[in-house]
């Protein structure tokens, strides 16, 4: 289905976005100018209103201006943000979040989550999920989403027109499974989950040839759930296409790991050692293009190995902290060279927000610095950066969205604050869970929308420069 056709936009603001890992850059009274395909044009600060910035663009870009539209918002407590990239989760776990009592993961895939991904082959059944978390996770600013749908085609094929008519940036893929799971949810042999992906990659290349929405992704679920010929085909494929990215699940959890161990011996794959990530590597699937969730229990040589591949990690804390898998040290992994990026793992992780992830990031941090790392303490700015900017690298968008700059396309936010009235009631802005009360600082205003904001001040959210989500 095509994307109906676009005016030319003008947005006026204050405009916050990370310029690097450490800094984030805030531009005021800007003007910001995205064509009808979708792409930052121009970037003009410093004018006075909308009008002044009308005046000196129009003219610059050759529009008229009736074939402009423009958002302007003059209020301190407004401000255009990147939209979130959700590196990882599972849109066929949405109806779980928040249920998982006290499991652990390789008992919780067991006990809640193949039962629920398997009652998806039914198609009104999925029409129903996946239209839910896809409205759920826009709402949450979630402008581009790396998914894992199920083993079923028909379905996973519906995810991807889902995504596409709704507007949201998607990494669709149907998962790969043919060992270690009920009967009643696996891939009958690798040669069957082989072709079911095929079968899937084509769809969704016919309905986004130019995979500039929807594209398919590689998806070995893990490599307990693959037998070494599956693993070994989708290598094969992989190579063959190097235009797919790949996503799987690395070392999350201490029994996971032992289980590979068992499963995959050097033996039995070639690599020189019994590392979980060697076994990726071993069948060409730790690759530039892998978004590999999790990451917690890693070895230095495993991090070495990562970098060296450049393969990206996934850091899904809200998912590790809930189904106890442990806290995995963002720092010392980029210190290592990985680029990492944030991921809600719905339904290990409970929430579908990635402002909940950037925010539990920030706190599984600190509890890695109170097992004696102070310098693994990661900021405010830190996690904005890994939930837009560092998310754009692992999906392989970079350049593209995760920031405002000429030539990136309008994936974006519009942020709303509340403030808070002469009486301590709600003031001109509508109530929230955050307060601006008007002597912060806009570093801090941002803070304070980390550690409290949710959906409510997500306004507006865009994809491409198409209006996708407003809150009315
Ligand atoms: O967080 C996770 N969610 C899953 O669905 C899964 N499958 C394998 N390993 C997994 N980890
Ligand atoms: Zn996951």
């Amino acid at each position: 289905m095509a994307t109906p056709p676009q005016r030319n936009k003008v947005f006026f603001g204050t405009f916050v976005h990370s310029k690097t890992l450490a800094e984030l850059e805030y531009l005021h009274n800007t003007a910001i100018a995205v064509n009808a395909t979708g792409k930052i044009v121009a970037i003009e600060p410093d004018h006075t209103s909308l009008d002044s910035a009308l005046f000196s663009l129009l003219p610059k870009l050759n529009w008229t201006a009736d074939s402009v539209s423009a958002t302007s918002t003059a209020s301190p407590s407004h401000f255009f943000f990147p939209g979130f990239i959700d590196t990882h989760l599972h849109a066929s776990q949405y109806p779980n979040v928040g249920i998982f009592g006290n499991s652990t993961l390789l008992d919780w895939l067991n006990t809640y989550t193949f039962p629920l991904e398997a009652s998806l082959s039914d198609p009104a059944k999925a029409r129903k999920v996946y239209t839910r978390v896809i409205r759920k996770t826009l709402a949450h600013g979630t402008t581009c989403a790396a998914y894992y749908a199920t083993v079923d085609v028909p379905s996973t094929n519906l995810l991807a027109d889902l995504c596409l008519s709704a507007g949201q940036r998607a990494l669709v893929g149907r998962v790969c499974m043919d060992q270690l799971s009920p009967s009643y949810y696996r891939d009958e042999s690798p040669e069957a989950a082989l072709s079911a992906t095929m079968e899937s990659i084509k769809y969704i290349e016919g309905i986004d040839p130019a995979f500039d929405i929807v594209r398919p992704v590689l998806t070995p679920r893990f490599a307990p759930s693959c037998s070494a010929p599956l693993l070994q085909g989708l290598g094969k494929l992989a190579a063959e296409r190097p235009d797919l990215p790949i996503q799987t699940h690395i070392s999350e959890n201490k029994n996971e790991i032992a289980l590979v161990k068992e499963l995959f011996p050097p033996s039995a794959t070639g690599a020189g050692d019994d590392s979980y990530s060697s076994v990726y590597d071993a069948f060409g699937l730790l690759t530039d293009r892998t978004i590999l969730a999790h990451g917690v229990h890693l070895s230095e040589f495993e991090a070495e190995l990562i970098a060296k591949r450049g393969a990206k990690v996934s850091h899904c804390p809200c998912s590790n902290s809930a189904i106890t898998s442990g806290a995995a040290r963002v720092r010392w992994l980029m210190e290592k060279g990985v680029t990492c990026g944030l991921g809600t793992d719905m339904s290990g992780g409970y929430s579908p927000s990635v402002l909940e992830a950037a925010r539990h990031a920030a706190l599984v941090s600190r509890h890695v610095a109170m097992g004696g790392d102070d310098a693994a303490k990661l900021t405010v700015e830190e996690v904005l950066y890994l939930a837009t900017k560092g998310g754009a690298e692992v999906v392989g968008m970079e350049g593209k969205v995760g920031g405002f700059e000429v030539g990136m396309e309008w994936d974006a936010q519009l942020v709303t604050l509340g403030t808070v009235g002469e009486d301590g009631g709600v003031g001109d802005e509508e109530d929230g869970n955050v307060d601006v009360f008007g002597w912060e600082s806009w570093e801090d205003r941002i803070a304070k929308w980390v550690y409290n904001g949710d959906d409510r001040n997500t306004r507006m959210v865009w994809v491409k420069g198409r209006l996708v989500h407003e809150r009315k």
